[in-house]
């Protein structure tokens, strides 16, 4: 398995974003993992064809490609895995689906369900929300740096941040012992989306 880079752009099809140019941007600044995250009323065919276009670019630079919720369309697409969470198959149901050496995320919050998740075969946690976020509607509240970090000392696996992260914020969340940060409105929102990626470089 390929070791998991420590910045991933989670891709925003919300109208108003240019996706590819974003993904682009966000490569071509030293983004390690793009994960494909349609959303829920994009079709199978749309979601398909995404996917293969991000893989292309992906692969033209040698970086990692997962795909949110349709491991179909991981599979079919060949890309390096998928993400899982609560409203997904279960975790052990989609480690059978991938087979023993795709990448596997799930999401955790709190060190139980963080155990659970790699027993049933994580390779990898997103753990949040670190921050609050308007990206995504109907969450719990922030963890904080503290969350993440309980959920880091409970399992061997690398812990991926999400949910308003920044450029500012990340450092204490790689403190806190996360592995790599998960990133939407950031750089997708960004009026220069490549600038804001390059801020998670430095
Ligand atoms: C890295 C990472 N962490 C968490 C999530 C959220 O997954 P999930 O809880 O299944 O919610 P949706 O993204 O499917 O709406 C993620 N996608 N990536
Ligand atoms: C898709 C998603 N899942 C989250 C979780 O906590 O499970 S937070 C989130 C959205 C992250 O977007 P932004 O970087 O714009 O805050
Ligand atoms: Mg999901």
């Amino acid at each position: 398995m390929r070791t998991l880079g420590r910045l991933h752009l989670i891709t925003d099809t919300r109208p108003g974003r240019d996706t590819l140019a974003v993904v682009a941007a966000a490569l071509r600044a030293g983004f390690d993992v793009v994960q494909v995250r349609p959303e829920d009323h994009v079709t199978d065919r749309e979601a398909y064809d995404l996917t293969v276009r991000i893989l292309a670019m992906c692969r033209e630079l040698d970086r990692i490609c997962l795909v949110n919720d349709r491991l179909h369309i991981a599979l079919a697409a060949g890309a390096d895995g998928g993400h899982v969470g609560a409203d997904d198959l279960p975790v052990a149901a989609a480690r059978r689906i991938l087979g023993p050496h795709a990448i596997l995320g799930a999401t955790a919050r709190n060190p139980e369900t963080a155990r659970q998740a790699v027993a049933d075969g994580a390779s990898y946690l997103g753990v949040g929300p670190a921050f609050a976020t308007t990206t995504k509607a109907g969450l719990p509240d922030a963890i904080g740096p503290a969350g993440v970090g309980a959920v880091a000392a409970a399992v061997p696996v690398p812990i991926v941040a999400i949910g308003g992260v920044t450029a500012q914020n990340a450092r204490q969340l790689y403190s806190a012992g996360a592995h790599a940060v998960a990133v939407v409105g950031a750089v997708s929102g960004a009026a220069d989306p490549y600038t804001a990626a390059k801020e998670f470089l430095a």
